[in-house]
């Protein structure tokens, strides 16, 4: 199985919620952030706690970069900080730098994006395409990564790519959570599951904006997350299902 997490917006909680699917598969599994920005300065290099959150989850032994291979110290939007490296992202460039065998042979595998679905990568290219590229690359019965490694179905165990919608609860999600999925439906990708995660604690009417986006949404509602005192990945996937 192999996820692609995106949310209605930074701080959804889509690290949170990629933790606590990670905490619930079992066999190899592994998650990966390709593009991190709002990173510390470290003896060993720039690290992120999304990055560093996920392996922590993770079994299979990588290396943080082959979990996080971009990484921009300032918390802004990535596109511009690539820019003030004098650097720049493509479509192309965030796959071929984050395709790694793992991905492709874990039992459960997930990426987690960066901000929200439409995220830009700057030049007309969003993180969409590079996930749209996964998509398309895994559903060819042969493809090549990185250093032109044939990989083939019988090398390949996750040949789909599904998307998990963490709707952060707060007033406002309803039409993020609305426009996510119009935007994931016409992307052509399929979405396994949502979330429904409360970042707001004190949200009014929690239990109304739950069923009307239960009505809204096309695909399993995976867990309803409150809000949690301590927002550890264990705790979080009490509420949380696998996708089937
Ligand atoms: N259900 C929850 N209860 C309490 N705190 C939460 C909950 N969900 C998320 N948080 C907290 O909100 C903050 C943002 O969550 P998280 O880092 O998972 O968001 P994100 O979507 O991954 O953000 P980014 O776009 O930076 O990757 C974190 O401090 C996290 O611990
Ligand atoms: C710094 C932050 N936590 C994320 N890593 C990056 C969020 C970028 C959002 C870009 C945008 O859509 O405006
Ligand atoms: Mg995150």
């Amino acid at each position: 199985m192999l996820y692609f997490v995106t949310g209605t917006d930074t701080d959804s909680g889509k690290t949170l919620i990629s933790a606590a699917l990670l905490a619930k598969a079992t066999g190899h599994k592994c998650g990966f952030k390709p593009i991190a920005s709002g990173c510390d300065v470290t003896e060993d290099g720039l690290r992120n706690s999304d990055a560093l959150m996920l392996m922590a989850q993770s079994n299979m032994g990588l290396a943080y970069q082959e979990i996080n291979p971009i990484s921009f110290e300032p918390a802004i939007a990535p596109h511009i900080a690539a820019s003030q490296v004098n650097t720049a992202l493509s479509a192309q460039g965030v796959f071929d730098s984050m395709l790694n065998p793992a991905m492709v042979n874990a039992d459960f595998a997930l990426i987690e994006g960066a901000g929200g679905w439409r995220l830009p990568l700057g030049n007309g290219e969003y993180l969409s395409d590079t996930v749209k590229l996964l998509q398309t690359t895994l559903q060819q019965e042969t493809s090549t990564y990185g250093n032109s490694v044939q990989l083939t179905h019988a090398v390949t165990k996750n040949t789909t790519l599904e998307v998990i919608l963490v709707v952060g609860m707060k007033l406002g999600c309803l039409n993020h959570a609305l426009l996510t999925q119009e935007a994931l439906l016409a992307d052509g990708v399929s979405i396994a599951g949502w979330v429904a995660n409360q970042v707001d604690a004190d949200m009014a009417f929690i239990d109304d904006n739950l069923q009307s986006l239960q009505q809204m949404m096309q695909a399993p509602l995976l867990g309803y997350v409150p809000h949690l005192a301590n927002p550890s990945a264990e705790n979080a996937a009490r509420y949380l299902q696998l996708p089937q």
